[in-house]
Formats: C-alpha cells, sequence, structure tokens
C-alpha cells in the first residue's frame, strides 16, 4: 500500500471511538493549563514553554512528542515538581503542582537507581523514608518485584542487571509509592531495539492491570503510537502544542500492528507535524553553520561506494 491510499489518521473504528468515548467519562487526573517556562540566561530569553494546555484522564497513557529542543523535558521536570513554571498552572487531582510528591512516580533514562544498594532495598527506599516500617516496605517491595518479573533479582545489585532489568527496577521504585501518575522521560532511549521493544510491552501489561495514569515523553514515533491513546505533539521555539493526536489503532497492541494502515497513516501525520519537508528548525541552521569541511584524505580510485 502506497501512501496515497492510506486511511486518515482521523478515521476511528467503532472500537475505538468507543474506547476514546470511555475515556472521556473518567475523571481528570493532571490538568495543565496555559503552562509557561522562561529560561533566562545571559544570552537572553528562551521560551521552553508557551500557553501549554491539555489534560489527562484516570488510566490514560499519553505520550509527548516533538523535535529536540521543543521542552519535552521542561515539561515534565516542572509537572515532577523538580522545575518552576513561569506561567500558567498544573494540577493533579484539582492541587497546584509545588514540588515533587509521592502522587508522581518517575522514571528517567539515565538508571537513577542507588548502585550501593540491593535491587530489593533500591525498591524499600521510598516506602522508608515516607515512614512504612521495615517489614511492609519489603513486603511491598517484593511485590512490585513481582510485577515486574524481578522477585529473584531481589538481593544483585544494579550493576548486575541488564539495562532492560534496571530500567524494570526504576519501575517498581516508581510503582511502589502508588502514585497517580507515572511521568517517564524517554525511560528506553538508551536500550538496544529489541529490549526496547520488549519493556514497551511489558509497560502495557504493568498499565493494564494496575490504576496508573502515564505520561511518557519519547522522540520515536512508532513507540509513541504502539503506547499511547493520545499524543500530544509539540513545537519549537517556542515550545507549544502542536496537534493532539487520538491513535486510532485498535487496543491490544502488538508489534504486528506496526504495518497496519491505522498506525501507518498516524505516522505519516506524526511525520508530517515534526519533520514538515520545507522547514528548518533554528538549530538546524546553526549545525548548516559548524558542518565539517571534508577533505579527500584517500586516493581518488579508493573508493567505497
Ligand atoms: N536550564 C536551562 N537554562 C536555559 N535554557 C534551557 C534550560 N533547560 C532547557 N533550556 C532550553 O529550553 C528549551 C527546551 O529544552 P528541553 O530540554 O526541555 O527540550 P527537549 O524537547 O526535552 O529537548 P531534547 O529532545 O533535545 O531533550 C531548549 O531551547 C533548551 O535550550
Amino acid at each position: 500500500m502506497n501512501q496515497e491510499t492510506l486511511p486518515s489518521h482521523l478515521d476511528q473504528s467503532p472500537e475505538v471511538r468507543a474506547r476514546f468515548e470511555r475515556i472521556r467519562n473518567r475523571e481528570v487526573i493532571l490538568e495543565v493549563r496555559g503552562l509557561g517556562k522562561r529560561y533566562r540566561t545571559p544570552q537572553g530569553d528562551t521560551e521552553a514553554l508557551k500557553g501549554i494546555d491539555f489534560s489527562v484522564r484516570r488510566r490514560e497513557f499519553v505520550c509527548v512528542i516533538g523535535p529536540s529542543g521543543c521542552g519535552k523535558s521542561t515539561l515534565i521536570r516542572i509537572l515532577a515538581g523538580l522545575d518552576q513554571h513561569t506561567d500558567g498552572e498544573a494540577l493533579l487531582d484539582g492541587k497546584p503542582i509545588k514540588g515533587p510528591g509521592q502522587d508522581r512516580g518517575m522514571v528517567f533514562q539515565g538508571y537513577s537507581l542507588f548502585p550501593w544498594l540491593t535491587v530489593k532495598k533500591n525498591v524499600m527506599f521510598g516506602p522508608q523514608m515516607n515512614g512504612r516500617g521495615r517489614d511492609e516496605a519489603e513486603h511491598d517491595a517484593m511485590m512490585w518485584l513481582d510485577l515486574v518479573g524481578l522477585e529473584k533479582f531481589a538481593d544483585a545489585y544494579p550493576h548486575q542487571l541488564s539495562g532492560g532489568m534496571r530500567q524494570r527496577v526504576a519501575i517498581a521504585r516508581a510503582l511502589v509509592n502508588q502514585p497517580r501518575i507515572l511521568l517517564m522521560d524517554e525511560p528506553f532511549g538508551a536500550l538496544d531495539a529489541q529490549t526496547r521493544a520488549r519493556m514497551q510491552t511489558h509497560l502495557i501489561d504493568i498499565w493494564k492491570n494496575i490504576d496508573i495514569t502515564v505520561l511518557f515523553i519519547t522522540h520515536d514515533l512508532d513507540e509513541a503510537i504502539y503506547l499511547a491513546d493520545r499524543i500530544l505533539v509539540l513545537k519549537a521555539h517556542p515550545g507549544e502544542v502542536q496537534e493532539v493526536i487520538e491513535v486510532p489503532v485498535p487496543r491490544p497492541r502488538t508489534p504486528g500492528q506496526f504495518n497496519s494502515p491505522e498506525f501507518r497513516a498516524t505516522k505519516a501525520r506524526l511525520e508530517e507535524l515534526i519533520h514538515p519537508a520545507a522547514e528548518h528548525a533554528p538549530e538546524d541552521e546553526e549545525d548548516d553553520k559548524v558542518k565539517p569541511h571534508l577533505i579527500r584524505l584517500t586516493d581518488i580510485n579508493d573508493n567505497v561506494e
């Protein structure tokens, strides 16, 4: 099938439409209104985020995607309470976000585990800090390690685990505090393609089984479509919401759907938004100015192509 015969990404089967109806009937967990962030630097101001409006409903899976520098990390850091916004507001269960809190679990790209603690103790750390007794914290930790399939590695240290296993521990550690929302910033970005695919499927399985809402940042279009109910597409300079896409790919999702017409139509739309053919982002122009001047250092007849 060529691109011209693809359906519109706006076409939804009756099942998908009914699913979105059900989502719209759920309560709003996260509400972001007119959110803005301006960084002041000696070189001038950067408007990292401007007038961001969106809401996420309970047990919805929302991905945020956009070109480099569109403010994805800034947005998630503000929602995590690690950075302050300069305009608008972000509400979790109706309460303004003012700092970090147990109601948000975070998983970032870098392996943020404590290297000197075992897997189990890494997961117990949060509950113990929050006043749970040692036995209760251990019980909770083992339950979540079981859920991510790592109960056998409870006494291992992070350096003894693969990248994918470490991110599973990070997920268990984020979920053990029973947050309302899981904030994930390119959590699988450092993993090889196969592990990444396994982790995506694993994350969907976890999400299906527990009462958790997910906001997931990625720059990988396939990952966003595979995981999300809706995709928030940001644009850069300033970072603004460009479009919100309701993913028309039915659930349950399977890797076999990557070639389905709905999947490809959604990907074509994302590509149109993120890599518009004729436009260059300002940072591309900056890159062009510093392009290396390549000179030939091999014999003219010694071709590799
Ligand atoms: N601490 C900071 N001080 C000044 N400017 C910043 C700071 N952090 C981010 N910025 C600027 O804000 C804009 C958004 O940055 P941010 O890292 O949130 O984007 P991003 O979409 O996550 O990018 P990437 O995909 O490359 O990680 C960029 O122009 C960046 O240079």
